[in-house]
């Protein structure tokens, strides 16, 4: 599914019209999936209110409310500025409400918005969608303070009222919603930190443009369907070389946990052979948690013996690890992923990113990601599409922003954004789990953007599976998920069991 910034959104308007979807259409359209959308969370005794603004949004509040009304429900269209703001398509609409024998009811003063939400259940909010420029006007501001004030169920079209739709946007005043319904695409604030809690859960309603016609937009979600879809599948003549030969270049004394999970967590994804270079005195703590593995010296160890290399877990963040992985970074000659400490000494020497030939794969989460942009961790925060893009052109690599919605970028800028997981994964050892299994997927994996994507996916399916099956998001480990790994595969594809 793809998501749209509001520009992206409009030029899909602009070429459904082209293809002869009137706008009056496809505001029918978006209003009337809304509509069966919203009363999924609406009882038939509730009282509604549909709040009306003067843009198309609150076109399609005109076609929800009449919808809801022909469904039988008890339903109030509210529109919260002057006649004369309502025109074009939305003025077709409220001319067809009207003549259905409905009355618009009109908002004048405060007084009228507290007894409108005094005698409502739910309120339905559309007013302003991807329209919306700067903070709220009058009268939104005030209606929106209400509603959030007001014990009722809040429910929204397309966007809450006030979220800017792009990202970027540091302070506004929202609708707060417990429910969205997102017209045609999801936009980008539907995956910020600051954006997304304002649209509660939410979901797509699809609206009738005919993708052949969509501009392309190279930025999708990517969900437990596409890993299913493009999973590698196990041959049942292969050997253990079919599947990768991998490495993992990390751990110390005081940090051997990392690249034994690093390690576990590729072979429980299905890695032929690992090898692990680390600290000799960090053998005995790391060997028996992966008896499967192997151990190599790190200042003998064959970089390009293997058919991935991930690096940076737990090597500390002195002299010896910037050497480490600045050898690593030259010498390695196929794909190779760098996380963790391997990401706070590559900063000095992110040039030589550019010069490799093979894949390269960055696994920072936002604070790692400020460190190598030179940014703050808000700024990352507030623009992490278009910062990522920009870092993974420039130096060529593939970028995996990690984060409640983690973002997977291509050096040719095409984007992928994972929401599954939980706030269980923001734990320590949870980043080592994640890059054994990427570091199997891109071992496999034919495209390296759906092998990352996937493992990614894999990931946070998996700690949501072990969280439903019996562990909360406090207690889970990251030894959990990695041992939740087998569950998630055995659900995914027969051919694998
Ligand atoms: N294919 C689709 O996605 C379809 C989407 N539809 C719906 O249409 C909206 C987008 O409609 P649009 O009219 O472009 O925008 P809005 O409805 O969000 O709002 C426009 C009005 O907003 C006023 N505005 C802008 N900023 C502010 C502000 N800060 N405070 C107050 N008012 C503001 C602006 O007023 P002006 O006075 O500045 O002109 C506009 O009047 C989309 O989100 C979907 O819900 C269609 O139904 C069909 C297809
Ligand atoms: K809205």
């Amino acid at each position: 599914m793809d998501i749209v910034t509001a520009q992206e959104m409009y030029e899909r308007d602009q070429a459904a019209a082209e293809a002869g979807l009137a706008g009056t259409m496809l505001m029918e359209n978006a209003g009337r999936a809304a509509a069966y959308d919203l009363v999924k969370h609406i009882q038939k005794s509730d009282r509604i209110i549909v709040w009306i603004g003067a843009g198309s949004n609150g076109g399609d509040g005109f076609v929800i409310a009449r919808t809801l009304l022909n469904l039988g429900y008890t339903a109030e269209a509210v529109q919260v500025v002057p006649d004369e703001k309502i025109k074009g398509d939305a003025a077709v609409h409220k001319q067809i409400f009207q003549a259905s024998g409905h009355t618009v009811k009109k908002w004048t003063d405060v007084e009228d918005a507290e007894g409108y939400l005094l005698r409502a259940d739910v309120s339905i909010d559309a007013m302003l969608g991807i329209g919306v420029q700067g903070d709220l006007r009058e009268p939104y501001k005030q209606i929106v303070q209400h509603c959030n004030e007001a014990s009722l169920l809040r429910l929204a079209v397309d966007l809450p009222t006030g979220v800017p739709a792009d990202e970027g946007v540091e302070e506004f005043t929202a609708y707060k919603a417990d429910y969205t319904s997102v017209i045609e695409a999801p936009k980008l604030s539907a995956f910020l930190q600051h954006t997304q809690p304002w649209y509660g859960q939410w979901s797509v309603v699809e609206i009738g443009i005919p993708s052949q016609v969509s501009p392309a937009v190279r930025r999708s979600m990517w969900t437990v369907e596409d890993v299913k879809r493009t999973l590698p599948s196990r041959d049942d003549h292969s050997h253990k070389g079919s599947h990768g030969k991998g490495l993992v270049i990390g751990g110390s004394l005081l940090m051997p946990g990392s690249a034994a999970m690093t390690s576990r967590a590729a072979l429980r994804s299905g890695a032929g052979l690992i090898a692990i270079a680390t600290e000799e005195g960090a053998v005995p703590s790391i060997s028996p948690y992966v008896q499967e593995a192997t151990f190599v010296e790190r200042e003998t160890m064959e970089l390009s013996a293997y058919d991935g290399v991930a690096a940076g877990m737990g090597i500390g963040r002195g002299a010896d690890a910037r050497a480490l992985v600045h050898h690593v970074v030259t010498h390695t000659k196929g794909p190779l992923l760098i996380d963790a400490d391997g990401l706070y000494v590559l900063k000095d020497f992110l040039g030589k990113l550019e010069k490799r030939e093979e894949p390269t794969i960055l696994t920072p989460h936002p604070g790692e990601f400020a460190h190598l942009t030179g940014r703050s961790i808000k700024d990352v925060l507030l623009s992490p599409f278009s910062l990522a893009e920009a870092f993974a052109r420039r130096y060529g690599v593939y970028l995996v922003l990690k984060g409640p919605s983690t973002i997977i970028t291509a050096p040719d800028g095409e984007q992928r954004v994972d929401v599954t997981g939980n706030s269980g994964l923001a734990k320590g050892g949870s980043g080592d789990a994640l890059a054994g299994i990427l570091l199997t997927m891109l071992m496999q994996s034919e495209s390296m953007l759906d092998g990352l994507s996937s493992g990614c996916v894999l990931h946070g399916h998996t700690a949501d599976r072990v969280v439903q099956q019996g562990r909360s998001k406090v207690d889970l480990l990251a030894t959990d998920v990695i041992e939740g790994l087998p569950g998630t595969f055995r659900t995914l594809s027969s051919s694998i069991t």
